[in-house]
């Protein structure tokens, strides 16, 4: 073996120790053998080249010639898929999660694409009819033409029905005018919107007949196919840096009177007919904000995978890294024996798992609701609304924090471009705020359980998620404290209860003592989104609990041992937590604190020896991790050093500087 494929000794150790079979575990998180199969062979052909196609980092270059070698990658990575990946995967799998992860070893930061295969297609997809999706759907996949989703605007992001841009129906020429009446109309932060897109979905407040019918979708090009000039009537650009995503051409767009064909606008939730008459299709108002649906419901498995590389980075790292003493003159412990880093890092490990499982689970729901949805019933939409809405905002906001603790655990090197965690932190810290705030998402959810909590009182059966609301009317008193899973399980329920009952009281006193119901809900919103949180973590924990003990039923004992281990520490350590609510719900007392206490260091010791075994199960390729510290090798050192060979100032043994500005200064007198 060279020096070059060698694998640190210590990291050998620990894949000795580990005592379970890793493939069963990978099978588990990519939902089946099938599954995990497909996506290697579709990773051994987007990746067989070798996906190291930078010469020089991009965080090297300037911002042009980033936007350039981006764009150069994603066409290298769009004709792999094309001409490659496709023949085994089908059209079908276009935008599938798998290509998107796959993508990650072509950019650090992110492709231009992105937001075409994101959410362009997806537009066109749910939102246009039969006929509009035949003439738009085929030149997109094929990227004849490329897509942005151009909805936010300089003045109005939350708040869709404040939207300024217009679209003015003028049945003369069957087509619509958009137009930007004010510089807060101008759309802003759009993906791929400033200098790559040709085409965007633009969501437009809709004029006929005289009346506003409120926001529509329509599809627009703004730029010519040949010489990509920018079409009359269209002014278009890019926002300017970013603390990520600088690769993503985020942009603006404003129209002046600018005209399309009515068939543009997309039609499959309402119409307005070629004389101007407006036709509404759909049983729901809110069809139109399906695309933020769909894509809120994928970032749960966004957010379980970038946490995923990130503790996979931290996890080798720390089994890598040898620091301090723990007797005088003993050899250096690996940072990973620490139990404090273990606290760090094995609750990170958690976490994927329980979003991953979620995820999935998230992912199904959404499928079964939108089969209703094709038979004409949306009674199923405000629950899959409120869950996705505060799955969404707790799954990036989790994954955000933990991704910076993998960061701190890392030390000094972890603040390292190269060690790709300031990258994964600047990527996903964003997913908290778009596709709809964290704060904002969770007031979407408490608007469902007070309604909830009110059909529970009146003594209707509630839909599954709030189940727990029922027995809330039904049992008196505190919720009893039991250690077992389900008993964890069903306080955190009685947690979310609970606060969503102060809620309600809060509102209605409010009420009471004259305020108007806006205002009383307005007063709540701190007690309201603390619980939608509480509501949210009891569905994660149920969901994740359940899906291990379905999942496990036929694992070998070791498999079933480490994942329930795993997911007995997620509940402990939320249990931990969350004292303050459990003493308030619960008939937890401080013994059962201590013993919770107990329970969860002594999981930290049982899980060490795992666990580089199981971010290895996460099977996450070198090329796609990025990372100096976190290569399966554990080349940590090696690989620093080989880094700062790219580093072009160190092209030159002295700067030009010097004797530009270093020199004179040296020489000057004071
Ligand atoms: C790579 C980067 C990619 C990034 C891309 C982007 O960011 S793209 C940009 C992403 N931008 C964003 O994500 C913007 C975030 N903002 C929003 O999504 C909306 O403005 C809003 C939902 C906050 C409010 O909307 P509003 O003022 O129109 O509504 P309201 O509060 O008055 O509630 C009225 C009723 O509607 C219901 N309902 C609402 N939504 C849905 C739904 N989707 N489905 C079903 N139902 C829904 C709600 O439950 C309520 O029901 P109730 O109680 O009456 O039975
Ligand atoms: C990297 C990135 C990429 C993006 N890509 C796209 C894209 O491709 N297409 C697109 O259309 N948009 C995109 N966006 C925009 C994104 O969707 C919005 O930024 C997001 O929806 C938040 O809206 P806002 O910026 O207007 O924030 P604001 O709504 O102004 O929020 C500011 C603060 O006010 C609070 N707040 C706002 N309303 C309420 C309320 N009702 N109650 C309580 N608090 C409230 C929020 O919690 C937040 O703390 C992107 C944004 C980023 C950062």
């Amino acid at each position: 073996m060279t020096s070059k494929n060698k694998i640190n000794e210590d990291l050998a150790n620990e894949r000795r120790k580990c005592n379970f079979n890793i493939e069963e575990v990978t099978y588990i998180l990519d939902g089946g053998k099938e599954k995990t199969l497909q996506r290697k062979k579709i990773e051994d052909v987007a990746l067989n080249g070798g996906a190291s196609v930078d010469d020089i980092p991009e965080e090297y270059l300037s911002a042009r010639e980033r936007y350039e070698n981006a764009i150069r990658k994603s066409c290298i990575y769009t004709n792999i898929v094309k001409n490659e990946v496709l023949e085994i995967t089908g059209i079908e799998n276009y935008g599938s999660p798998v290509l998107r992860r796959t993508g990650d070893a072509f950019f650090k930061d992110i492709s231009p694409f992105m937001l075409h295969l994101g959410m362009f297609v997806p537009s066109i997809i749910g939102q246009c009819t039969a006929e509009q999706q035949a003439t738009w759907l085929p030149r997109a996949l094929d990227m004849k033409i490329i897509g942005a989703y151009a909805q936010t605007e300089l003045g109005h992001g939350t708040f869709i029905r404040g939207l300024e841009t217009t679209a003015t129906y003028d049945p003369e020429t069957e087509e619509f005018v958009l137009h930007s009446p004010t510089i807060t109309s101008y759309k802003w932060w759009a993906g791929g919107l400033g200098r790559t897109a040709n085409h965007c979905t633009v969501v437009a407040q809709l004029y006929t007949q005289g009346k506003c019918h409120g926001t529509h979708l329509f599809i627009v090009q703004i730029r010519d196919l040949e010489t990509h000039m920018p079409l009359p009537g269209v002014k278009v650009g890019e926002i300017g840096p970013r603390m990520g995503f600088n690769t993503a051409d985020n942009g603006f767009l404003g129209f002046n009177n600018y005209r399309i064909p009515r068939m543009n606008m997309m039609m499959k939730n309402a119409q307005v007919l070629k004389d101007g008459t407006y036709v509404k299709a759909a049983r729901h108002g809110k069809l139109t904000y399906g695309t933020m649906v769909f894509v809120r419901v994928t970032l749960v498995g966004e957010a379980s995978f970038n946490l995923a590389k990130a503790v996979t980075i931290a996890v080798r790292y720390s089994a890598v890294r040898r620091q301090s003493e723990l007797r005088p003159g003993s050899i250096e412990p690996q940072i990973l024996d620490y139990p404090t880093q273990q606290h760090k890092l094995f609750i990170c490990i958690a976490t994927a798992h329980a979003f991953q499982l979620t995820a999935s689970w998230l992912w199904n729901t959404f499928t079964a609701v939108q089969a209703e949805m094709k038979k004409g019933n949306v009674d199923t939409l405000p629950e899959l609304h409120a869950l996705s809405s505060c799955l969404k905002a707790l799954s990036t906001s989790d994954a955000t924090a933990y991704i910076e603790q993998c960061r701190f655990a890392c030390g000094g090197h972890g603040y390292m471009l190269s060690s790709n965690l300031p990258f994964l932190y600047a990527f996903v810290v964003a997913t908290r705020t778009y596709e709809g705030d964290y704060t904002v998402l969770l007031l979407q959810t408490a608007r469902f359980l007070v309604k909830a909590w009110e059909q529970a009182e009146s003594g209707k059966v509630v839909t599954p998620t709030v189940a727990y609301l029922n027995r809330h009317f039904t049992t008196n008193g505190k919720m009893i404290w039991d250690n077992s899973p389900e008993g964890i399980i069903r306080v955190f329920q009685s947690v979310a209860a609970g606060k969503i009952s102060l809620c309600v009281r809060s509102i209605r006193n409010r009420i009471t003592s004259g305020m108007d119901h806006e205002d009383a809900w307005l007063m709540t919103t701190v007690q309201l989104v603390n619980a939608a949180e509480a509501h949210c973590r009891s569905v994660i924990l149920h969901t994740y609990w359940n899906e291990i003990v379905r999942l496990t039923k036929h694992s070998s004992d070791n498999v079933k041992t480490v994942l329930n281990q795993l997911v007995m520490l997620y509940l402990t350590y939320w249990a931990l937590e969350r004292t303050g609510d459990l003493l308030r719900y619960s008939t937890i007392s401080e013994n059962d604190i201590d013993l919770l206490q107990r329970q969860y260091e002594e999981l930290l010791v049982k899980i060490r020896p795992n666990a580089v075994g199981l971010v290895d199960a996460f099977d996450i390729r070198d090329e796609i991790l990025q990372s100096t510290l976190g290569s399966y090798d554990g080349r940590v050192y090696e690989r620093l050093m080989e880094e700062v060979q790219k580093n072009p100032l160190n092209k030159e043994p002295v700067d030009p500087s010097f004797h530009k500005y270093l020199k004179p200064l040296m020489k000057s007198k004071i």
